[in-house]
């Protein structure tokens, strides 16, 4: 194109302005009146053709800014996961030297106390910074109707609180408070005749058992047993024996009730022996219940909101943040939905460490910043590279 016909090709598209600095010469050209003409031109350009709108027109549409990168893409997270953001659960049984492979819960074991150490010795080793603790009496006769074996000053639970916070100095022992473990019945707390739920002998009852755990060591006690004013009973008795400034209470605040607790309740050997426990857990459905039982535990004095099930409640989390904003909020990726990730990773549906990533940043992305998780171990060594 000659320069004549380039002042006569700009000239004919431009507003005055720039007709105006042309008909001065082509040297007085300003920078900016270049990068005017440059837009007319890509513009009158555009008028022509409907793909180059959105691409010169319209910035904003532009996602794709080269994050295909492994670092860039983790800078797209508010929050990475990390080894201190894990807890993991522990099934501790009353048979010392047991170490018993759960069929329904994959890799997961039953273990007595004397495993205990050698087990956890490597994970501690790798950056374990925290367990949960469950009891799971397998003795005959131990169980009855009180739940006495929970606090048991010799029973699995008591000692090895003990021991690991002789062992493991650094490491955070948080411990399930329940009695569906101890209990004949295998419900969460002590029953009237008619097998309703007394809801005050149970709160009396699973306070003793918190500050039994706390005395013993325990960092953090997590009540999962679901009865009413049970953790402005617990927060009240830990005040009362001078030991609230050193324990944490976690309360399992917005807890489901469905089908996802069975690999546990294996496990644990906590199914009910009658009935189930849709008196004292939340319906899936129960969004508002959900809210009213977290602002209700916050008010009696909960130091952490749980929620439980974790991956198909993951609005729950976004409103136990929101109502709990000033407080951290654990969630609880429960026996199923680690079975359940297993499964799929089984029968070819994914590959197991990228989902267990995956449902795990979910987590953290719907607002929690601790995660009890059967994946612990795996995170320790997938963390590290
Ligand atoms: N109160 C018992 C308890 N504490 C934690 C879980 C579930 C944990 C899991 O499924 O991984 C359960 C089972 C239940 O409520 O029946
Ligand atoms: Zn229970
Ligand atoms: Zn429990």
């Amino acid at each position: 194109m000659s320069f004549s016909s380039l002042v006569q090709d700009l000239s004919f598209r431009d507003n005055g302005n720039n007709r105006q600095q042309l008909t001065r010469g082509s040297s007085t050209i300003s920078t900016a009146d270049d990068r005017r003409s440059h837009i007319s031109r890509a513009m009158s350009y555009a008028s022509t053709s409907a793909t180059s709108v959105s691409i010169a027109g319209d910035i904003s549409s532009q996602l794709h800014g080269g994050y295909s990168h492994p670092l860039a893409r983790s800078w797209q997270a508010e929050k990475q996961l990390t080894k201190s953001m894990l807890i993991y659960p522990l099934f501790i049984s009353d048979q010392d030297d047991e170490e018993t492979l759960i069929p329904s819960l994959p890799d997961q074991h039953r273990r007595g106390i004397n495993t205990l150490v050698p087990f956890l010795e490597p994970l501690v080793r790798k950056g374990l910074r925290s367990v949960i603790l469950f009891g799971v009496p397998m003795a005959a006769g131990v169980k009855d109707a009180l739940g006495t074996a929970a606090d048991d000053p010799k029973g699995p639970v008591m000692a090895s609180i003990r021991l690991l916070r002789q062992r493991f100095p650094q490491l955070y022992v948080v411990v399930d408070v329940c009695l569906c473990e101890y209990t004949s019945h295998g419900h969460c707390g002590i029953l009237r005749d008619d097998g309703s739920l007394n809801n005050q002998l149970s709160v009396d009852r699973i306070s003793d058992v918190a500050v039994a755990y706390a005395r013993a060591g325990a960092h953090c006690v997590a009540p999962s047993d679901m009865n009413d004013g049970r953790i402005r009973a617990i927060k009240l008795k830990l005040i009362e024996e001078g030991i609230a400034h050193r324990v944490l209470l976690m309360s399992y605040a917005a807890k489901f009730s469905g089908c996802l607790y069975g690999p546990f309740r294996d496990a644990a050997g906590s199914v009910p022996s009658f009935g189930d426990r849709k008196c004292y857990q939340l319906p899936p459905g129960g969004r508002g219940l959900a809210r009213r039982a977290i602002e209700r535990d916050i008010s009696e004095g909960a130091d952490i909101i749980m929620v439980k099930p974790a991956n198909l409640y993951l609005d729950i989390i976004s409103d136990a943040k929101e109502i709990g904003k000033n407080m951290p909020v654990a969630a609880y990726q429960v026996s199923g939905e680690f079975a359940m990730f297993h499964a799929g990773a089984k029968a070819g549906v994914f590959d197991l460490k990228t989902i267990a990533f995956e449902s795990t940043e979910g987590i953290l992305r719907a607002g929690a910043t601790i995660v009890v998780s059967y994946f612990t171990p795996q995170f320790l060594d997938w963390l590290e590279s």
